[in-house]
């Protein structure tokens, strides 16, 4: 496996504030990384540190595929850019004409799904529309590395469906992305590797299942009158959420907890088993984790 971009010893500091600490990484050609954490983590920080849009402390950034990341990535920020009194064509035009190889103006305008939209102001399209653009700028030189910042906030389902769809199709041309994003399930399937981001570390690298076999594989939920203390000295509870008469226990073992809680089967209601999703490994491993 061949790594694009290497990161070694990168720290950035706000205000006397660590925000990125030692940050070590290698991205592999043709992956796909979630980074996730939660508000306030230092996401964006790191990501806008890689592509030297603000400047870090100390630590070395290197894109292995050559040292100029302008010609090889492509860039969705967090915040949608607007343009005041420039059109979708004109601003996708200007996107091309900065690369000597560019996707055509048909094939952005299709990514952008805006073929209706093509004279109106940038300024004038709603917020999902300006993400959707933002995703076609983001293409214009066919980069081979996408940094993707929240990409999907404020497009509705067609278009979260549709973007995920493209996201795959560019996977499958080996194109490296590396994606933010605080719809955890948006990125289940579609992530090989997963970075927890918490206290200005990287606290978790590896696969859902790796996360899973950390944090938990299961949840079982049911409802019930019963006190949380029984279920917390069952053996295979790793954690308990209770919200009024609704537990939700994470397990690393559901069927020995299944039987466990057949002594109790008379006072539990609706039992469900299901297997975690990342919403709730996320969770799971900040309270373990907790200092
Ligand atoms: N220009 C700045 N000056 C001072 N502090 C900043 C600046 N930019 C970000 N920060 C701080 O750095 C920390 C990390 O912010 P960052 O935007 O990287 O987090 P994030 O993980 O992307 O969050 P979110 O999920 O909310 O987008 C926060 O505490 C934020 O307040």
């Amino acid at each position: 496996m061949t790594s694009i971009l290497e990161i070694s010893h990168l720290n950035k500091v706000y205000e006397k504030k660590s925000i990125l600490s030692d940050i070590n990484l290698k991205i592999t050609s043709g992956s796909v990384t979630a980074l996730i954490g939660a508000n306030g983590a230092g996401k964006t920080t790191l990501i806008n540190s890689i592509l030297d849009l603000i400047p870090h402390d100390s630590g070395e950034v290197r894109f292995l595929a050559g040292n100029d990341w302008k010609k090889i990535t492509g860039v969705m920020m967090q915040d949608n850019i607007s343009i005041h009194r420039i059109t979708v064509q004109e601003i996708i035009q200007l996107s091309r004409s900065y690369f000597k190889y560019s996707l055509s103006y048909q094939q952005l305008l299709k990514i952008s799904g805006l073929e209706n939209q093509q004279k109106h102001f940038m300024s004038k399209l709603s917020g999902g529309q300006k993400r959707r653009l933002a995703f076609a700028l983001a293409l214009a030189g066919d980069p081979q590395i996408l940094f993707l910042d929240e990409p999907t906030v404020g497009m509705d389902s067609n278009a979260r469906n549709d973007f995920w769809q493209k996201i795959d199709q560019l996977r499958q041309h080996g194109k490296t992305i590396i994606v933010t994003s605080h719809y955890l399930e948006e990125l289940e399937n579609i992530a090989d590797r997963f970075l927890i981001l918490q206290n200005s570390t990287i606290v978790f690298d590896g696969t859902i299942q790796e996360l899973r076999n950390m944090s938990g594989n299961g949840v079982v939920e049911f409802d019930s009158q019963l006190s949380e203390k029984i279920f917390i000295s069952l053996t295979d509870v790793i954690s308990i959420n209770q919200v009024g008469h609704h537990f939700q226990i994470v397990t690393n073992n559901t069927n020995s907890l299944m039987l466990e809680l057949t002594n109790y089967l008379q006072a539990l209601e609706n039992l469900q088993i299901k297997q975690t999703n990342l919403d709730t490994l996320l969770l799971n491993y900040k309270e373990n984790t907790h200092d």
